[in-house]
C-alpha cells in the first residue's frame, strides 16, 4: 500500500519499507534519531531524496495537498490558529461525530481552543487527520502524556481505523503500545531504520 524508496534528508535515510494496509508498524528511537524528519519525509513536508508511492501512484506525480489528505502526519504538538475548535476540521459536522470516540463531548467542536487542556487538545488534533480521504496516519507521539484511559480510547480509535484497511506509522516511546498495536516494529538509530524483534 505505501512504498517508500530511498527516503533520505539529513542524516537519516535511505530508508526502504513497504506498509501493508490496516497494518501498524512502529518506530522507537532515541530523542534526535530522525523519527520526526522520517514521518514528514513521507508526508512530503520538506525537502528530500527518494520516492513515497500510495497503492502505486507516486508521490511525485500528486499535488501535495492531495498527497498529505491521503498520507497525513499527526505532529506530537500540533499547531491551532483560529479561534474555535470546529474551524480546524474539513468536515465540522464529520468531526463532531468522531469527538466522543477521543472522549469529548459533541458540544465541544463549539468551544473555544483555548478551553482544552493539553491532552484534549492532543486527542482532538488527531481526528484532524480522520478524513474520508486519508489512508495513511503518520503518528508522532499521538499518546505522550495522556492518561492511561485517554490513551486506550485513542487505540481503540487507530484499531477501528485499521480495520477499515488504513495503515498506521506510529513513533511511540512506549514499548507496550508498540506491542499492542504494531505487527513490526523498528528501532531508529542514528538516522537509521531497523526491524526489531516484536
Ligand atoms: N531542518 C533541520 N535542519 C537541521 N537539522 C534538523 C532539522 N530538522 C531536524 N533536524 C535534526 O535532525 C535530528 C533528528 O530530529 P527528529 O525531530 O527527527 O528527532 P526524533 O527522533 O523525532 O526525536 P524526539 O524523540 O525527541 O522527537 C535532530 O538532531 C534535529 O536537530
Amino acid at each position: 500500500m505505501l512504498e517508500l524508496h530511498g527516503l533520505h534528508r539529513l542524516h537519516v535515510g535511505p530508508i526502504t519499507l513497504n506498509v501493508e494496509a490496516g497494518e501498524c508498524i512502529a518506530i522507537q528511537g532515541r530523542s534526535g534519531s530522525g523519527k520526526s524528519v522520517l514521518l514528514r519525509m513521507i508526508a512530503d513536508l520538506d525537502p528530500h531524496a527518494g520516492e513515497a508511492a500510495l497503492d502505486g501512484t507516486a508521490c511525485s506525480a500528486m499535488r501535495a495537498p492531495a498527497w498529505r489528505k491521503c498520507v497525513t502526519y499527526v505532529a506530537a504538538d500540533s499547531g491551532w490558529w483560529a479561534e474555535r475548535i470546529g474551524d480546524h476540521y474539513p468536515d465540522p459536522q464529520h468531526a463532531r461525530a468522531l469527538l466522543p470516540q477521543v472522549g469529548l463531548p459533541e458540544e465541544a467542536i463549539a468551544w473555544p481552543v483555548g478551553r482544552l487542556s493539553t491532552g484534549e487538545r492532543q486527542r482532538a488534533a488527531l481526528l484532524r487527520a480522520l478524513t474520508p480521504d486519508n489512508r495513511v496516519l503518520l503518528l508522532d507521539e499521538p499518546t505522550s502524556g495522556l492518561d492511561s484511559e485517554s490513551r486506550g480510547q485513542v487505540e481503540a480509535l487507530l484499531r477501528a481505523r485499521m480495520r477499515d484497511g488504513c495503515a498506521v506509522v506510529l513513533v511511540t516511546h512506549d514499548p507496550e503500545q508498540a506491542g499492542r498495536l504494531a505487527r513490526r516494529r523498528f528501532a531508529m538509530d542514528a538516522g537509521q531504520l531497523r526491524e526489531t524483534a516484536a
